[in-house]
Order: structure tokens, then C-alpha cells, then sequence
């Protein structure tokens, strides 16, 4: 053990274990928690080789042999709870997505909330076994956007009257057939290939595809289908089906994301998703009671994202603190030994808000699971009420925690100094695994200008005179109040004065959008150009805050204080984290802090290190001896086989 890692341990003034527990939930959770992490980290079945040093093929190969076990020993160990089956991949794939996250993230849950009895009986029970194996399709290469119902100019004609359609012409169509009880899909163009879904490039033989629902010559907008897509013998593509994979990316490096061309594809009837929206067998439509319950899944994965926010920020910052504990540098005063740099203030500037938040994002990703499972508990009773909250508030929280901590994860990173840089420091691989959060589920931007919108609608509401319940109550409790009204009291010892300081300054902001929207109005004379031309206003925080200067000067002072109570605490507070080794899987971040032994280890392993002359160095060792620099290339071939 590193002796400056164990004296940070021996100053912490509070119960480690305790508080681990606070963030479990209770001490069974903790147990349980750490039972499944042992039944993986000292399983032989799940050793690997380090995916730094293998190709991309490679990894693919490595994770899908990882998963097929991780479903053998789920089922052998009875775990069924979701939340268990999440902890436990976590642990089989640490930091990194895989081929079967979109079966059991989105598939399956979207059969959970969309599909009839008998449609569970045909489709989950097998998926459920891996007999079935699924992806989610709704992006296509031209468009990551799609409306839940239909609109006016929705066609179900074809391309020869282009400038009379509109961009939801263009989208894959499922076409009811009544003579032969089968819906046909098609790709009609290019841009309407399905791009991106995990899974669909090699590993999937059935996709649950979005698509334009027609029938009796009327089109009804974004619908769920369930298309096989490979043979469930062979795994061969089945007819009418172009599926392949997208290439190589920033990173997902285990996961096979996929394209789907559809051409005149025929699936049953009762392959569309029916619980709520129906198709009868002559063709009438019945309507769902709410479009967007077609989205569900989507608020899932969102609720979901929150919580993967505060994790990332957590291994995050467990490394950097740790790390930031052992290493030393630059004599502070001249001739005494070279301090921890964690002694640093600008250091604890950079880490210990990163720290803090990921305290918070951990509480408010409970919050938001717990949001979740009530209002869809209610919608599965017939209750819809919940949903536009339930949407605003995921979409937000998405949007807002993934920003944040993609940010802070590369501030960690940066604050490791060259090392951080390295892949051995799993910094890198945090943030490549993580940045796509900011992107998928919903772009954030777009998803901000959903929460946007119900903030408005709410806003007016609370203006006509309605109480307003839940998140956005402040709305018609404060006033919000011009600049020129001057700055609110503010005690920033107190969490509740600092509370009813950021409500202010919300129900200032939504004014601030509703005051643009009016004025825009006015100009365009339209309510799309209006909310485009006020998209900065719906979207960002004002600079300007609600504190005077000599306020904000008070809020950095107290920054600066509450940096050397928290220093003692430090290591302790990412302890409680309780990040196993082989699950934080850094070389910075090991509990036992020693760093640069296991840092030269790591090095040696690099396949470079395989010979100590790589085979490609030969050609260099040729032309010294035949001394043919400047004059290489035809000749040099030549020669390099006849020596
Ligand atoms: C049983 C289970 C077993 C095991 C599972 C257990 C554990 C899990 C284990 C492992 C899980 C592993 C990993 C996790 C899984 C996956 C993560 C990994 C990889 C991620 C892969 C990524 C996938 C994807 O990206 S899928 C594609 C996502 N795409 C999007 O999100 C598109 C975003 N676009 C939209 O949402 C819409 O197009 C839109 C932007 C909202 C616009 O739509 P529309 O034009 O219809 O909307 P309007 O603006 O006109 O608004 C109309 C109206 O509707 C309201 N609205 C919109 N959306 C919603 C919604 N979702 N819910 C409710 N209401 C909604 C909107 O507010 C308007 O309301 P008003 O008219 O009242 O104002
Ligand atoms: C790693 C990864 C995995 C994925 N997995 C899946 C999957 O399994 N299944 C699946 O279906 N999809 C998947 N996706 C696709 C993903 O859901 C989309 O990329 C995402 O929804 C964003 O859509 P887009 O790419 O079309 O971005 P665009 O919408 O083209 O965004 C580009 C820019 O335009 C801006 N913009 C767009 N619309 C508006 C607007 N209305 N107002 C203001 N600005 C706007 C955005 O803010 C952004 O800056 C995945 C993507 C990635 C990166």
C-alpha cells in the first residue's frame, strides 16, 4: 500500500462503510451488491484479454463471448431483478458498452410496455431465453428526429411530386395488405436507411423497426414493428433485408452499430406492437390513447441515463483524487519535499466540485428512477396524467447531467497531467464510452427544447392562475423579477436560501423565453419561427446571475474554505464509492495507490513490446546497410528480398 494513500485514509473523520451504504440505499444492498460483483470479478469465465491491446474484430469477438456467458450465469444464478441484471453486466463489461445492450436495455423493455399478452408469449419468452435476439431502429441516416403522430402532409405516395411532400415522406413505410393479413416495409431512399442501432450490424435476428404506419390510403404516423431480420438457423440475412455494420467510431468499439435497408419486406399482421395503437384485420386504425406512449422506451433509457451520469462521474474522479494523493511535484516551499498535488488549490478547484457532483447526480439519479417507476406504475394503470412531467423531466435531467459530466470527466482526465493520457488510466476510455449520452436518446439540445416547452406551457399556466403541483410548482409561488428589482437576500450557508435563489432565477429565465417568443411573435407573425428565433433564450442559462458582486465574491471565498474542510476527506469520500480494482480497471486510480509499478507493468504488455525489433523495423535495418536513403522505394523492395 502506498504510504501517502494510507495516511489520507488514516485523517478521513467519517465512516467510510456508512455512507457507502447511504448511497447503496441500505447495508443489504450493499451486500447483495458486492455478492454479484464477486460472483463476476472472480469468475475464470469472464477473464479477458485488454481490449486496448486487441483490434476492433477482436473486441467484438471478446464481448460477444463475454455475453453469451453473462446470460448462461444469469440464468443459472436466478437473477431476473432489472436492476440486478444492469449491476451484473456492469461488472462483465466495465465502462463498456456491448453487443447486447440494446436487446436488454431497449428491446426487451419495449416489448415489456408495448407489446399484447400474446405478443409476449411469441416475442419476449424467447428473447428473454436469447432465442431471440433484438435491437431498437429508429434512427435513419437522414434523420434522428421523428413525430410520434401524424401530420397533414404525411404521404404514402411516391417520389414524383417531390416539392408537395415533406421530409416524413421519406421515412421507411409499413404498408397494411389486407388480401394478405401482412404489413410491407420499405426503405424508400437512401436517407431512410436505418443507421446506428447497437447490435444490428452482426449480432441481431430481430429489430424493432419504427416506421410510418399505412393503411386504407391514410398514413398515422411513427408506429413499432417487429421484422426479423436474420435467419434463426443459419443467422443469414433474410430476403429483402441489407444489414450490415457502420464502421469503426469514436468508440463503442464492442458494439456492432448497424444499418437496414428494408426492401418490400411482408411481416404479419400482428407483428406491429398492439397494446395500445391496433390495426384490424380490414385495415381500420384505432388509435392509441396517447401518441406518445410510442416513445416509452425512450424515457426509459433517459431515466436510466441520469444515474450512468453519476457512475462515470464517480470512477472519474476516484481516479483523479487517488491518483492526485500519490503523485508529487514542484516544491511549494524551496527546499522541502515536493507536496501531494492534491495540496494544490487549483487542483481541489478542478476535482473536488467534480466530486460533489457526482454526489449529487447519484441522489438525483435515485430521484429520477423513483419518478420513473411511479408515473409509468400509473401509466400502466390507465393513467396518463404523469407523462408530460415524466418526459420534461428525463428529457432535462438527460441533457443536463450528461453535458456536465462529459465535461468534467476530460477536466479529470486533464488533471492527471500526461499520464491521464494514457489508456492505462481508463480516463480515455470513460469518456469516449460516456460522450455519446450527450447525443444518443435524444441530441440534447433537442432535448432541452422539449423540457423548454413544457416549462412554457406550465409558465402560462401558473400566469392565468393555476397552482401548479410538482417540479415546477416555483413557478406559481415567485414572481419573477426584473433585473432592475435588485438581488435577492442570499445566506450561502443555508441550502435553502440557495434553493429559493436558483427558483428565482429559473422562473426569471422561463419569463425571459416567454418575453423573446412574445416579441419574435409579433415580427414572424408564426409560432415555429418565433420559438426557432428563441431557441438560445429556451436552451441556455443567462449569464446573468441573480447575485451582486459582492455576493458572488462571498460565494468564492466560501469556495475556497470549503476546499480545505473537504481535503482530509478527499480519498475517504471517493473510498465510499467503493469502485472495485478490476471494475475501475485503472492504473492512476488502484485502491492500494501504487501507481508506477503497475504503470511499467502495464507498458510492457504493449504487442509493440512483442520483439524488440518489430518485424516493419527490418526495412529501415535493410536500407542502412545498402545505404539507400534518398533513393528508396522500387529499389529497396527489390533488395529487401534478395538480403
Ligand atoms: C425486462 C427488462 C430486462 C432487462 C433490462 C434490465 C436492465 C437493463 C440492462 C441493461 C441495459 C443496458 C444498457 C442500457 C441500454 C442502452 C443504452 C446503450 C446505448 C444507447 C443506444 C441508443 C439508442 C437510441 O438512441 S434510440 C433512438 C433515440 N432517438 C431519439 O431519442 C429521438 C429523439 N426525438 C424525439 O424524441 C422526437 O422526435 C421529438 C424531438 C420529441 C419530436 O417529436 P414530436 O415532433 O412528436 O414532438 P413535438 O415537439 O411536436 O411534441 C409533441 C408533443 O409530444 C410531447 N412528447 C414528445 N416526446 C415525448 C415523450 N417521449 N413522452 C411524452 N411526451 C412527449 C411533447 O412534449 C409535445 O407535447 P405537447 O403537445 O403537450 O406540448
Ligand atoms: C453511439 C451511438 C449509439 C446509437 N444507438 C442507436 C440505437 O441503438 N438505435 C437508434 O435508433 N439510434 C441510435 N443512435 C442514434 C441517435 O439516437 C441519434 O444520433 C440521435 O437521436 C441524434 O440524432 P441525429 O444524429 O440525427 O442528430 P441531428 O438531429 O442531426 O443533430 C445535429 C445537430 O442539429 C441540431 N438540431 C437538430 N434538430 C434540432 C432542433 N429541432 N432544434 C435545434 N437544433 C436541432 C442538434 O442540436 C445538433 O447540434 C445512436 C447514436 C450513437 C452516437
Amino acid at each position: 500500500m502506498n504510504p501517502d494513500i494510507v495516511k489520507e485514509r488514516q485523517n478521513a473523520t467519517f465512516n467510510v462503510e456508512k455512507l457507502t451504504n447511504i448511497l447503496d440505499g441500505s447495508p443489504e444492498k450493499t451486500r447483495r451488491r458486492r455478492e454479484i460483483e464477486s460472483m463476476v470479478l472472480n469468475d475464470p469465465d469472464f477473464q479477458e484479454q485488454d481490449p486496448n491491446f486487441l483490434s476492433r474484430s477482436e473486441r467484438y469477438d471478446q464481448a460477444v463471448r463475454k455475453s453469451a456467458q453473462m446470460i448462461l450465469k444469469l440464468r443459472e444464478f436466478g437473477i431476473s431483478d432489472p436492476d440486478e441484471i444492469y449491476y451484473y453486466k456492469n461488472c462483465v463489461h466495465p465502462d463498456r458498452p456491448e453487443p447486447l445492450d440494446l436487446h436488454l436495455g431497449m428491446f426487451l423493455p419495449t416489448l415489456l410496455n408495448q407489446a399484447t399478452p400474446e405478443q409476449m408469449d411469441r416475442f419476449f419468452t424467447p428473447a428473454w431465453n436469447l432465442q431471440i435476439i433484438g435491437t431498437y431502429a429508429q434512427t435513419e441516416m437522414g434523420h434522428g428526429w421523428w413525430r410520434c403522430s401524424q401530420r397533414a402532409s404525411c404521404s404514402a405516395t411516391t417520389p414524383t411530386v417531390l416539392p408537395a411532400l415533406t421530409s416524413e415522406d421519406w421515412r421507411p413505410q409499413a404498408t397494411f395488405d389486407p388480401a394478405t393479413q401482412e404489413f410491407v416495409l420499405n426503405s424508400p431512399t437512401i436517407s431512410s436507411i436505418k443507421w446506428w442501432p447497437g447490435g444490428l450490424g452482426k449480432t441481431s435476428n430481430h429489430a424493432i423497426v419504427l416506421a410510418q404506419l399505412h393503411t386504407q390510403g391514410n398514413c398515422h404516423g411513427l408506429h413499432a414493428f417487429i421484422v426479423p431480420i436474420r435467419d434463426m438457423d443459419t443467422h443469414v440475412p433474410l430476403p429483402g433485408i441489407v444489414v450490415g455494420d457502420i464502421g469503426p467510431k469514436f468508440g463503442f468499439s464492442e458494439v456492432d452499430n448497424g444499418f437496414l435497408k428494408l426492401e418490400n419486406v411482408r411481416i404479419p399482421l400482428d407483428n406491429m406492437l398492439m397494446k395500445y395503437a391496433k390495426v384490424e384485420p380490414d385495415g381500420t386504425y384505432v388509435k392509441p390513447p396517447s401518441a406518445k406512449l410510442t416513445y416509452g422506451t425512450m424515457v426509459f433509457i433517459r431515466s436510466m441515463i441520469v444515474g450512468q451520469s453519476a457512475l462515470a462521474l464517480a470512477k472519474s474522479c476516484t481516479i483523479a483524487i487517488r491518483y492526485s494523493a500519490v503523485r508529487h511535484q514542484s516544491e511549494l516551499k524551496p527546499g522541502e519535499p515536493e507536496p501531494q498535488i492534491l495540496n494544490f488549490q487549483t487542483q481541489q478547484h478542478k476535482l473536488f466540485p467534480v466530486l460533489a457532483t457526482a454526489y449529487a447526480f447519484t441522489f438525483v439519479g435515485q430521484y429520477m428512477k423513483q419518478t420513473y417507476n411511479r408515473i409509468s406504475g400509473d401509466i400502466h394503470e390507465g393513467d396518463y396524467s404523469g407523462l408530460p412531467e415524466l418526459h420534461a423531466l428525463s428529457a432535462g435531467l438527460k441533457a443536463f447531467t450528461t453535458w456536465a459530466a462529459n465535461g468534467a470527466i476530460e477536466v479529470c482526465r486533464m488533471s492527471c497531467g500526461g499520464h491521464g493520457y494514457s489508456r492505462s488510466s481508463a480516463l480515455p476510455d470513460i469518456y469516449v464510452e460516456f460522450t455519446p449520452t450527450c447525443t444518443y436518446e435524444g441530441e440534447n439540445t433537442v432535448m432541452m427544447l422539449q423540457t423548454a416547452r413544457y416549462l412554457l406551457k406550465s409558465y402560462s399556466q401558473a400566469r392565468g392562475g393555476q397552482q401548479l403541483q410538482g417540479s415546477v410548482s416555483y413557478l406559481s409561488r415567485l414572481q419573477p423579477q426584473p433585473v432592475s428589482a435588485g438581488v435577492p437576500p442570499l445566506n450561502i450557508q443555508d441550502l435553502a436560501s440557495l434553493v429559493q435563489v436558483y427558483q428565482l432565477r429559473a422562473a426569471n429565465l422561463v419569463e425571459l423565453a416567454a418575453t423573446s417568443i412574445q416579441q419574435e411573435l409579433q415580427l414572424r407573425h408564426s409560432q415555429e419561427d418565433a420559438w426557432n428565433s428563441s431557441a438560445i433564450d429556451l436552451v441556455r442559462a443567462s449569464d446573468a446571475g441573480l447575485l451582486s458582486v459582492p455576493q458572488a465574491l462571498q460565494v468564492s471565498a466560501h469556495i475556497k474554505e470549503l476546499l480545505i474542510q473537504l481535503r482530509p476527506n478527499a480519498v475517504a469520500l471517493v473510498d465510499a464509492f467503493d469502485l472495485n480494482d478490476k471494475k475501475l480497471n485503472s492504473v492512476l486510480g488502484r485502491y492500494d495507490g501504487n501507481v508506477y509499478e503497475h504503470l511499467f507493468e502495464w507498458a510492457r504488455h504493449s504487442p509493440l513490446n512483442a520483439s524488440e525489433v518489430p518485424p516493419a523495423l527490418t526495412i529501415i535495418v535493410i536500407i542502412k546497410h545498402n545505404q539507400l536513403i534518398g533513393s528508396f522505394f522500387p529499389r529497396s523492395t527489390s533488395l529487401s528480398t534478395s538480403t
